[in-house]
């Protein structure tokens, strides 16, 4: 579908959104002008509970240049967890940590969830979806694949209302679960697995499962799943990541819905890259609002109130309102660009919290050394890790226990809506954490 803007009339309101959690530093505001007829309950009751408690630095990337080319140039057609490469390529995070940065605008959850029309509600959620690109056109380094029965904890309740909870399920192939529970009145859940694959000139990804997302009050369950990241430039030239593809979002229970598109760069369009499109529709698939914006900087939402066929037929014609901003990313911190380029959520994700599983990521040792900036010393604690892992494996599969591994904290269930069984929380994590009884967890590290 192709969409033509037309007539603005005036805007009916405009909700602008400056500010993440307590946790930034700088706190903002969110407020709305007009005639009050859309939603933006969120505001910023606790802002400052914990400003300025969590770290806004990690030490600066050593500068060791290896070239990734010589490193890959034989593994043609592989997956890329199966390339052993040494920690010069990483990111001091798991893929846990990772998974859990999709949470860095929870506040367009909260805005969701205080919304009257589920029409206004599948808006926010788009955005949510595709906020979760927004740190990642310079992120070209590699999380580490997390070790079977890792977890990772992130308790935002406090700040952001929500706890969050992942779980490394399974090795061959690599899946992670996750699980999101939030006061605001939404739960968010995935089990992902991560198909990629080194082509020459680029390396694709393309993370499989269906995200979760339900509203605690309405019962409206969204699902949707993720887009194909492509790293450019492995030959020459400086790295760089691309998202392509296309993300339906459908609510199961009103059936309404949202197409949303990312298009790939391209060096013969005129066109803005980093492009996001979008159309909201409701149960009868008739428009009702556009989306359109990049996944780096901003997306705008524009509601429909009339349509025509233009001349040909052809080309549908849309009567409009003024668009307003429904999301819009945050200033990456002072000097990202020695950090990993990570985001200022990024950077508390690993910072050491006193009471969390003995199997979490933060407590891996090779990648608090690779943090540090010792990366021989990292990579030979990977090795050591990953030695300890096989043997483990060794142990469960052929020794006299003869037992298959099962995450803790995950049990596979069948979802009503999608007919697929995945991993999804059972349940006692936080309850364990609070009687600090961690008996149960492996030994992993
Ligand atoms: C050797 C180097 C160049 C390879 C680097 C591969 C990196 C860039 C890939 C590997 C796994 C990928 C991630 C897989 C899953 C998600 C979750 C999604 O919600 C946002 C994108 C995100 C976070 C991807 C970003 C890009 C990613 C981090």
């Amino acid at each position: 579908m192709e969409i033509l803007t037309t007539v603005n009339d005036s805007p009916a309101f405009i909700t602008v959104m400056t500010s993440g959690c307590a946790q930034r530093r700088v706190s903002g505001i969110s407020h709305s002008v007009g005639n009050g007829a859309h939603p933006n309950k969120w505001n910023q009751e606790d802002d400052g509970l914990r400003t300025g408690r969590r770290r806004s630095r990690i030490p600066e990337k050593p500068n060791h240049t290896l070239s990734l080319w010589s490193v890959i140039k034989n593994c043609l057609g592989k997956e890329l967890s199966k390339i052993p490469m040494p920690v010069n390529f990483n990111e001091p995070l798991s893929m846990l940590q990772r998974l859990t940065e999709d949470l860095e605008y929870s506040e367009l959850l909260d805005m969701a969830a205080a919304c009257r029309s589920s029409l206004d509600q599948l808006c926010y959620v788009a955005a949510f979806s595709a906020s979760s690109y927004s740190t990642t056109a310079n992120r070209t380094t590699k999380p580490f694949n997390p070790l079977l029965g890792e977890t990772y904890e992130l308790d935002r309740l406090e700040e952001c209302g929500y706890r969050s909870i992942c779980e490394q399920v399974s090795h061959h192939p690599p899946a992670a679960a996750h699980h999101v529970w939030s006061q605001r009145g939404w739960s968010l859940w995935q089990e992902i697995t991560i198909d990629s694959k080194f082509c020459g000139k680029c390396i694709s990804v393309t993370p499989r499962g269906t995200i979760h997302l339900q509203f605690h009050s309405s019962g409206n369950h969204y699902t949707w799943s993720k887009v194909t990241s492509t790293v450019h430039n492995i030959i020459l030239g400086k790295l760089w990541i691309d998202q392509s593809g296309d993300i339906e979002i459908i609510n199961h229970v009103t059936k309404e819905s949202c197409q949303l598109k990312f298009s790939p760069y391209s060096y013969f369009s005129r066109d803005v890259s980093r492009k996001v499109s979008g159309v909201v529709m409701d149960s009868e698939n008739v428009a009702c609002f556009i989306l359109s914006g990049t996944w780096d900087d901003k997306i705008d939402c524009t509601k429909i109130i009339g349509s025509s066929q233009a001349i040909g037929g052809q080309k549908t014609l849309y009567k409009t309102e003024s668009p307003w901003q429904l999301w819009r990313k945050y200033p990456l911190p002072e000097n990202a660009e020695n950090m990993y380029y990570f985001s200022s959520l990024a950077l508390t994700l690993n910072e050491l919290e006193e009471g969390v599983g003995p199997t979490d990521s933060r407590l891996r040792p090779d990648q608090r050394l690779m943090e540090a900036g010792l990366w021989s010393e990292a990579s030979a604690e990977k090795q050591r890790l990953e030695e300890k892992q096989r043997e483990r494996r060794k142990r469960r599969e052929g020794g006299v226990e003869g037992e298959v591994h099962w995450p803790l904290w995950f049990e596979r269930r069948t979802d009503p809506f999608t007919g697929e069984n995945s991993f999804v929380y059972k349940g006692g994590y936080w309850e364990a954490k609070s009687s600090q009884d961690w008996s149960m967890c492996p030994e992993i590290f």
